[in-house]
């Protein structure tokens, strides 16, 4: 409870506070000078305004971060750390925090300011020192910065570990702008959104130096290709070829310049404010000639892109039996003729396919509109495998031969996603960031039972990562099934429905317990779907389309067609083992979505469990992209999804505040009986704990 004259927070509502002073106490009640509080919390002395490490708060609640996040923000002081995190927010503008002056001001550790080049020193100096992998994750939503500060923290890599190679260093900051072009699009939250995930690791040899580098990705949005809102675009690439390309190489790939002649691109916005897209695509050939694509390969891929047009294109009717038929067959045999396979094979996979039915094939009768869900499938199909192998061909170039001896990681990934309409996809990321929590709070716990047992302080310090187990284990358990799981087994069933599996796993998960109302797992009363509890918040997801959306789209019959094309670049790409799901599974099916990604979070984790890691949190001051404004419910609601509230909870469930023995000294002085001056450091430390053993009652836990 507050005393007399206190500066007290109190809370308007859940997301507002003002600050306000006690000005009278009787008995349990406490007048403040302020109006409607529901809640007090204590406001820092004037002397914690504004500090770079919000661990140092003597008062470590929401509205004080909320405070001191806001406050710094006005000087365009953008980062902030708070215990294990560092704290960034987007400051909506250009600042002048990345010059090369300031990368030397941070390797020659002049600069003591919180700063994501602050963070990539440390850990390049603990690879060093400790010959250990470090690792940094990047998280926050959609516009909150990751990827901004992903850049960075590569270009302060660059620069303090420079390879003996310049145009390594040049070819790993160049195979961005590749990602860019074919993994960002113009999203209502931000105009160059990634929509994927990446783990870049930058490999560093005996000496010291980048020898190479490797990029994992994660999670394409490949709905994309076929659907976006009308404000939002599809990826960058298409209006860039479109609007930059020679006229010779469009007409070589049978390509217009103007995007409305394109199902897939006519139906969203255009252009960027802002942006040459003719422009970006001379910067995107310049950056794919520095990463080592030939010509030829470049003239490859523009083509698998007009490819891909083309079969948004493709139009289909039905005659009066229902089946389906192709309406232009002419633009059809010519696609076929860029694809290099038999138009009879293609347009008989697409309208009735050959089908296993036991030991015997039948044909299957198709509509148009299963004909369309078909050729879209393709589409979409072609671009991943497209992405995939863009990615793995950037890597074999920045793969160099040399030892390479440790990597820093970074990841640059979606963070946790409530939407007023969530489905498998949100399902999937926010897996993913329960299990990154999951990490960083048994690191958390780990380093602070090192702490303690180093200073020999008793302590029962809970490890917080078992919190979060239930969450995951409903997901991806194996007992009774978790929730991945029975999603693969129904994906294969012919007679299952999405209605069905969500039977399933409300029989399986929402059992009528005494325990329900705390259950993790909640089945939907009024809507097909379930709501799952994460450490961010409660969230409900339908679990409509779901059984399509897990399943890889492209049948036997078509994978076979395109590896046998003549073209050979679109026959490699279906290749087995490029999406690394190719291996088929039990019962001969494709891999599913759920497989992948869990394999490959699977994957990730173990890599990250073997690094030393470091955390930063980026976050989104308001949603109108405006510099110097705040936006307070939003923040704090980031700063719950971020495990950052979740973080100061954990840290003060033990020992808050850790202060120097000689700043303890000094605040706390007056409070000796005996003289403190000239002691020498030793003499200090034991007289700091003579005189907190004495008075424990006035510090309580905080030393
Ligand atoms: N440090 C910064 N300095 C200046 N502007 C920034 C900075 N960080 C982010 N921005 C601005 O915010 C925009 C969005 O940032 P960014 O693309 O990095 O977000 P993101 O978190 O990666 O989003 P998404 O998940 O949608 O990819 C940038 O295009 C840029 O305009």
């Amino acid at each position: 409870m507050a005393d007399l004259d206190d500066q007290v927070w109190v809370s308007i509502d859940e997301n507002q506070f003002i600050q306000g002073k006690v000005t009278s106490i009787k008995g349990t009640d406490c007048s403040v000078a302020c109006d409607d509080v529901k809640d007090i919390q204590k406001a820092n002395p004037p002397q914690f305004e504004k500090v770079s490490d919000m661990a140092k708060l003597t008062h470590l609640n929401e509205p004080s971060v909320l405070h001191n996040l806001k406050s710094r923000y006005q000087d365009d002081s953008i980062y902030t750390y708070s215990g294990l995190f560092l704290v960034a927010v987007n400051p909506y503008k250009s600042l002048p925090l990345y010059t090369q002056d300031i990368v030397d001001s941070y390797i020659q550790e002049s600069i003591k300011e919180p700063h994501l080049f602050a963070v990539a020193n440390i850990a390049y100096d603990n690879l060093i020192r400790n010959n250990k992998d470090q690792s940094i994750l990047v998280t926050g939503e959609s516009g909150a910065g990751k990827t901004e500060s992903t850049k960075k923290i590569i270009q302060f890599l660059t620069a303090k570990a420079s390879s003996n190679l310049r145009s390594l260093d040049q070819q790993i900051l160049q195979a961005n702008p590749l990602l860019e072009s074919f993994g960002n699009a113009q999203t209502v939250r931000n105009d160059n959104s990634s929509r994927f995930g990446k783990f870049i690791r930058i490999e560093v040899d005996k000496a010291g130096h980048i020898c190479g580098a490797t990029i994992d990705w994660y999670l394409l949005e490949k709905s994309r290709i076929v659907t976006q809102n009308p404000n939002e675009r599809n990826y960058h690439i298409f209006y860039q070829l479109l609007a930059g390309a020679p006229a010779e190489l469009l007409s070589k790939i049978k390509l217009g310049r103007d995007p409305n002649q394109y199902n897939y691109l006519k139906n969203c916005n255009k252009s960027i404010s802002g942006i040459s897209d003719s422009d970006e695509f001379q910067k995107l050939v310049a950056a794919m000639s520095i990463v080592g694509f030939s010509i030829e390969e470049q003239t490859n891929i523009f083509t698998v892109l007009s490819i891909i047009l083309h079969i948004g294109n493709i139009a289909f009717s039905e005659d009066r039996s229902g089946q389906a038929r192709i309406s232009n067959p002419e633009s059809v045999r010519q696609l076929c003729t860029l694809m290099s396979v038999s138009y009879s094979k293609f347009s008989e996979s697409l309208i009735s396919p050959k089908v296993k039915a036991g030991r015997e094939f039948v044909t299957q009768k198709r509509s148009a509109s299963q004909a369309k869900f078909t050729a879209d499938s393709v589409a979409k199909a072609l671009y991943e495998r497209l992405f995939a192998t863009l990615v793995k061909r950037i890597n074999q170039t920045l793969q160099r031969q040399g030892d390479v001896h440790h990597f820093i990681g970074v990841l640059d990934i979606a963070g946790f996603e409530i939407f007023e309409h969530n489905s498998f996809e949100q399902l999937c990321i926010n897996y993913t960031n329960e299990k990154l929590q999951q990490f960083f709070n048994h690191h958390m716990f780990v380093l602070e039972q090192e702490e303690y047992s180093r200073e020999q302080i008793d302590w029962n310090f809970v490890d917080y990562a078992l919190d979060l187990q239930k969450t995951i284990g409903v997901i991806e358990g194996t007992k009774p099934i978790g929730l991945l799981s029975c999603l693969d087994e129904d994906s294969v069933m012919p007679a299952a429905t999405d209605r069905s599996f969500t039977d399933k796993i409300n029989s399986i998960w929402g059992s009528d317990s005494d325990e329900q109302d705390n259950a993790v797992f909640q089945p939907l009363k009024l809507k097909q779907g379930f709501q799952l509890s994460h450490y961010a918040g409660k969230v409900e997801y339908s679990t409509e389309g779901w059984l399509e959306k897990n399943k890889d789209p492209m049948t036997e019959a078509l994978c076979e067609l395109f590896s046998g094309s003549e073209f050979t670049f679109l026959a490699e790409l279906f290749r087995e083992g490029l999406l690394g799901n190719q291996t088929k599974g039990k019962r001969g099916q494709f891999r599913t979505v759920s497989q992948r990604h869990r394999e490959q979070l699977s994957a990730l984790m173990s890599i990250l469990e073997a690094t030393e890691p470091y955390f930063i949190r980026c976050i989104i001051p308001n949603n109108e992209h405006r510099a110097g404004m705040i936006d307070n419910a939003l923040v704090l609601k980031q700063l719950r999804c971020n495990g950052v509230l979740e973080g100061i909870r954990i840290s003060r469930s033990g020992f808050p505040n850790r202060i120097f023995y000689h700043d303890f000294q000094s605040r706390y002085k007056i409070l000796s009986k005996k003289s403190l001056k000239g002691l020498s450091s030793k003499e200090e430390k034991s007289s700091v704990e003579t005189n907190t053993n004495q008075r424990s009652e006035i510090f309580g836990n905080y030393v």
